[in-house]
């Protein structure tokens, strides 16, 4: 469904994504794993179409995303960035009803599919009762839940998550993969905490430098030879229900 080949993209000073090839098949969760600076957010814009990629390509159901309209980009693909912000005097579901803006004939008016949507949206993020809240006066994680919710109401064929458990509590960050797992949507999502990507994703690819290192489902990939490698941390992997549990052991004074 996302396949992303050969992608390599570079500023003047450096080659931030090198050769990446990796995908996506209909309806799983990908876990794009990797250290800080390694590329996750930088692959994320490049398979949004925020950035062409320098060489390579990206698909998305077949199409290239760098050749396809924008608006048709904005109905198929939904992105849930790190640091998703807004200075507007705006309240839940007013941010909610945005994802609803690329599916509009008409700009300025909300249909009762759109608002069906949006109100749906809330309730599988646990916000219904905050729909009429300002978005100041959120929370961090409740705003992180307000704006998946507007992805999730943008109903994406991909969806692209980075660091979505940012500001959650760990009620919350089940919670919110569980219903990302569950639902339908094609999803590729950035993540730092590894024991959670061994819980929930399908598949995980793994990021150092702007390479992939190794890509595959979770008990394969996460093992203690590549966590060393690539993160550098001593830990020990056991298998729970099938899948790793990762525990970490402190670094030598
Ligand atoms: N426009 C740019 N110009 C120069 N360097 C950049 C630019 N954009 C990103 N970088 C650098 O590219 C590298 C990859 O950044 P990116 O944000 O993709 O990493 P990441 O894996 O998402 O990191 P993190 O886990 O810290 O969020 C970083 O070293 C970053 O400083």
């Amino acid at each position: 469904m996302l396949d992303i080949r050969d992608v390599s993209w570079s500023v003047p000073a450096a080659r931030l994504l090198d050769g990446v090839t990796c995908s996506a098949p209909r309806g799983t969760l990908v876990g794009l794993l990797g250290p800080n600076g390694s590329g996750k957010t930088t692959l994320l814009r490049v398979v949004a179409g925020l950035i062409a990629p320098g060489s390579g390509t990206v698909t998305v159901a077949g199409d290239d995303v760098a050749g396809l309209p924008r608006a048709t980009a904005a109905r198929r693909i939904a992105l849930l960035a790190q640091y998703a912000e807004t200075d507007l005097d705006l309240t839940a579901l007013d941010v909610v009803l945005l994802g609803r803006t690329p599916h509009r004939r008409s700009r300025w008016s909300d249909t009762d599919t759109d608002r069906a949507a949006a109100a749906d949206a809330l309730d599988r993020v646990d916000m219904t009762g905050y729909a009429h809240r300002r978005w100041q006066t959120l929370s961090g994680g409740e705003r992180q839940r307000v704006q998946l919710a507007r992805a999730l109401a943008q109903e994406p064929q991909l969806l692209l998550l980075d660091e979505p458990t940012n500001h959650l509590d760990i009620g919350h960050q089940l919670q919110l993969l569980g219903l990302v797992r569950r639902s339908a949507v094609t999803t590729l999502a950035a993540l730092h905490d590894l024991n959670l990507a061994a819980m929930f994703c399908d598949l995980v690819v793994v990021l150092h430098h702007g390479r992939v290192v190794t890509s595959g489902p979770p008990a394969d990939v996460l093992t203690p030879a590549l966590l060393a490698d690539v993160y550098a941390v001593d830990a020990d992997v056991t298998v729970h229900d099938g899948r790793p549990v990762i525990t970490y052991r402190a670094p030598a004074a």
